[in-house]
């Protein structure tokens, strides 16, 4: 039977949260750590664990068919690989630093100076834009001690919370790229796999909604039906439900978790009692 080959990163950043995602399709993968490469138990699916900086060249000689990746990567080592899913986790930013106490107000400052990174064809097509050349000092991690050894004036590394910056006594100055976990497909995919990727993919986008909402179920009575609904217009439009209770109604929707405490706060304003959320595993829209 024909399988498609998926990539995720064999430890690091992105391994737990790439093999949720697997889980949470209802893909079984039985242990893979210790093997480098498994079969999904009930998918079409062969999981490769890979460096996640070896993944771009596999996506381009078509070893794997797709791919669970940082953006970045692709964006330091491979231009014509495709994206066809954001998965939002592990997000963060190519940022240049440089130390706390020096000034910045553009990258003209760097021309003729040292930089150190692990990016470094992120950092030339950045400098090539802007007219600018600078030195690169290569180095595969702890970029952030750089500056503070003399190693080099400013660096290219991924920011994410900034704490790895502050306590090394370096300011982001400037953002060279975003970043987060992307689905990505090799340029050399066979029909047959793309077809099982594209039922993959819709799996990963019912879960990835899902994530964004919550099911919310609510007593109203049913004078307030009309307000409650410009409150909560869910999918479509709520489901209402006759109680025993006469006058009253049990009302069901979505809601979106950014905005769910703001939702629930005017939902009790509007005298909806009895509020129960509940988490969504799946969204087939
Ligand atoms: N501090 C961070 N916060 C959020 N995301 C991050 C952070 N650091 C890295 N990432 C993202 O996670 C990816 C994997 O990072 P990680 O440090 O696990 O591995 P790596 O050193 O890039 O790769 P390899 O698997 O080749 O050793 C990065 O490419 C980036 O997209
Ligand atoms: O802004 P922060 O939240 O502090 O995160 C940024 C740090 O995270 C990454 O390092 P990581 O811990 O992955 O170590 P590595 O360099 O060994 O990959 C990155 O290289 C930065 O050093
Ligand atoms: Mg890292």
């Amino acid at each position: 039977m024909s399988k498609l080959k998926i990539a995720v990163q064999k430890s690091g950043r992105l391994h737990d949260d790439s093999m949720k995602i697997l889980k949470d399709i209802g893909v079984f993968v039985d242990n893979g750590k210790d093997q480098l490469k498994t079969s999904a138990a009930n998918f079409p699916l062969e999981i490769f664990y890979l460096r996640n900086g070896d993944i771009p060249q596999y996506l381009k000689d078509g070893i794997v068919d797709a791919a669970i990746i940082g953006e970045n990567v692709l964006f330091e080592k491979a231009d014509n690989i495709t994206v066809i899913e954001k998965l939002g986790f592990s997000k963060c930013k190519v940022s240049i630093a440089i130390p706390k106490t020096k000034q910045y107000s553009s990258i003209k400052d760097l021309q003729g100076k040292r930089i150190a990174t692990s990016y470094p064809n992120t950092v030339t097509k950045f400098l090539n834009k802007n007219n600018v050349s600078a030195n690169l000092h290569i180095i595969n991690g702890s970029v952030e001690i750089a500056p503070n050894i003399g190693l080099a004036h400013a660096i290219v590394d991924i920011v994410s919370s900034g704490n790895t910056l502050f306590k090394n006594n370096l300011k982001e100055v400037d953002v060279l790229l975003k970043s987060e976990a992307v689905l990505a497909v090799s340029p050399k995919i066979h029909n047959i796999q793309k077809s099982i990727l594209s039922k993959l993919q819709f799996r990963i986008q019912s879960v990835l909604k899902s994530r964004q909402n919550k099911y919310v179920l609510l007593n109203i009575p049913n004078e307030k039906i009309k307000d409650i609904i410009n409150i909560l217009p869910g999918m479509n439009s709520p489901t209402i439900i006759p109680l025993a209770r006469s006058g009253w109604s049990s009302l069901h929707s979505v809601i979106n978790k950014n905005t769910f405490w703001e939702v629930i706060d005017e939902l009790k304003a509007n005298g909806a009692e009895g509020i129960l959320v509940c988490p969504i595993e799946n969204m087939i829209l």
